[in-house]
C-alpha cells in the first residue's frame, strides 16, 4: 500500500482532541493542500476562515445566534448554562477552520460542481490534518448552514459554508474504520 493509500485509509473522524495549540505552519500546510483541489474552469471556488483563540468566540456567537428560538424559554442560571453550552461547541478544538465555496461569477460555472470542488478541498484538509499527525472532523448540522453562521462569519448570500473542520491533536488512538468494499459499488462494462 502506497504512503498516500494508507493516509487515506488512515484517517478517521476525530471530534475530541486535546487543547494544546497547533502551529500556524500545520494549517497553513492543510489550507495549502486543499486548494490542490480540482475545480472545473479554473474557479478555485473556496476561502478559509481560521479561528483559534479567542477568534473562536465568532463561532461560539453563530451557535448562541442559531440557538435563539430555544433560549427564548429560558431565563435565570438555566438561560446562563444553555449560552454557555452553546459558546463551548466552538471551543471543541484549538482551531476551527470554516471552509467556504465562494462560487464563481464565471457564467461557464455550475453551482453544484463548485460546491464539489470545495469539498474535495476539504477531503484535502482532512487528508493533510492526519499527514501532519492533527486529528480534524468535518462539522456541519443545521447550524453550518444557517444565516446566522453566514452572518458571523461575514460569509455573502451567494457563497456557502460547506462546512466547519474541528482541528487539534489526537487526545485518543485512532480506530479503525469501516467500509463497503469498493468492488461491492463497482459495476464493470468492459468491451
Ligand atoms: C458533509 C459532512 C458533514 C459532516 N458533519 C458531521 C457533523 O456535523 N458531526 C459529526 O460528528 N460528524 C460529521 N461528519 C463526519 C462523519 O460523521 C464521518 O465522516 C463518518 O462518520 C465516517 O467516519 P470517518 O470520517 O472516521 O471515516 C460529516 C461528514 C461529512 C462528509
Amino acid at each position: 500500500m502506497s504512503e498516500l493509500q494508507r493516509v487515506i485509509k488512515e484517517r478517521r473522524s476525530i471530534g475530541r482532541v486535546k487543547a494544546d495549540s497547533v502551529p500556524k505552519e500545520l494549517i497553513e500546510q492543510m489550507i495549502e493542500a486543499a486548494v490542490w483541489a480540482p475545480n472545473h474552469h479554473g474557479t478555485e471556488p473556496w476561502r478559509f476562515i481560521v479561528m483559534t483563540g479567542e477568534g473562536r468566540c465568532v463561532l461560539g456567537q453563530a451557535y448562541v445566534d442559531f440557538a435563539a428560538g430555544a433560549l427564548q424559554a429560558l431565563e435565570g442560571d438555566e438561560l446562563q448554562e444553555r449560552i454557555a453550552k452553546e459558546i463551548a461547541k466552538a471551543y471543541r478544538s484549538p482551531v476551527v477552520i470554516a471552509a467556504i465555496c465562494s462560487p464563481s461569477a464565471n457564467p461557464k460555472a455550475v453551482r453544484a460542481e463548485e460546491l464539489a470542488a470545495t469539498h474535495a478541498a476539504v477531503q484535502n484538509l482532512l487528508l493533510t490534518a492526519h499527514d501532519v499527525g492533527l486529528a480534524a472532523i468535518w462539522r456541519t448540522g443545521d447550524p453550518a448552514y444557517h444565516p446566522t453562521m453566514k452572518a458571523a462569519l461575514e460569509v455573502a448570500e451567494h457563497e456557502e459554508v460547506v462546512g466547519l473542520i474541528f482541528v487539534g491533536y489526537p487526545e485518543l488512538a485512532l480506530h479503525a474504520g469501516k467500509r463497503v468494499p469498493g468492488a461491492e459499488k463497482t459495476r464493470w462494462i468492459e468491451e
